[in-house]
């Protein structure tokens, strides 16, 4: 990966995706050990979407993130947005797969007009772009003022006693579980996953980033031994 130019990243993980898409779902569940909607229900809580308010869920795949916010709010417009179509033609045949207005777009460059969106949430997107300020500020313009961003995403493991353990599961569980499961299609996506992660930023740094890219009010919480983490903030009013 390190040696790939920011584009041909790009498309690496787009073609990953679409790869993965048909059991994206099922090995989502085994690896979190069904954790996964836990923390999808917290990041439609943070994003504190009022009745009849609209939702951007950015990176939607399969749209596990956009159903929970058609669950909990049903009078809301949720847009899934992502630069997958495998991905989210999986998801346009789930349960409320009717409902939410799929979207082909990329992250670095939003086809919405400015000020559009209550909230913008996304599952997994933030440690697979090339320029992560470009995509929060791309979010921020698509904000309403006072609109929430909420970014769920795995955090590197931090340095404990549960340490080696974590790194078993990402290093051996995973790979081991993303062959199984999704046959030798899957085996780089659940080998780049493990990798990414650990390359990615602690959640103080995301923090961070977020307050750099102009947010306020900016938080987050951890989850599963300090490996995934939810981020919420606010577009100043
Ligand atoms: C791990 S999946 C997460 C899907 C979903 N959000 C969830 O929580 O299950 C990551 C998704 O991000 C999408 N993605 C990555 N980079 C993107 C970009 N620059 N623009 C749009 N989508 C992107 C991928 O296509 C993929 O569907």
């Amino acid at each position: 990966m390190a040696h790939l130019t920011g584009k041909e990243r790009s498309e690496y993980v787009q073609n990953m995706f679409d790869k993965i898409a048909r059991r994206y779902n099922l090995m989502n569940r085994l690896m979190t050990f069904g954790q996964d909607m836990k923390w999808r229900r917290f990041v439609i809580k943070q994003a504190q979407l009022p009745p009849h308010g609209s939702l951007l869920d950015l990176a939607t795949g399969t749209g596990d993130i956009a159903f929970e916010a058609l669950r909990t709010t049903p009078t809301a417009t949720v847009i899934g947005a992502d630069f997958s179509l495998g991905m989210m033609r999986v998801g346009q045949h789930l349960s409320y797969g009717g409902e939410v207005g799929w979207t082909g777009a990329d992250a670095l460059n939003l086809p919405y007009s400015d000020n559009s969106f209550d909230a913008v949430v996304s599952g997994y997107l933030v440690r697979n772009v090339i320029d992560i300020p470009r995509t929060l500020s791309e979010q921020k313009r698509v904000l309403k003022p006072g609109g929430r961003i909420v970014i769920l995403d795995t955090s590197p493991p931090p340095d404990n006693i549960l340490k080696p353990f974590i790194l078993m599961h990402l290093k051996y569980g995973i790979p081991i579980l993303g062959r199984l499961v999704g046959g030798k299609d899957a085996v780089d996506a659940y080998t780049y996953l493990p990798e990414s992660t650990q390359a990615f930023k602690t959640p103080a740094e995301l923090a961070e980033l977020m307050r750099q890219a102009g947010y306020q009010n900016v938080a987050y919480r951890t989850f599963m031994f300090n490996t995934m983490a939810v981020h919420w903030g606010e577009k100043p009013t």
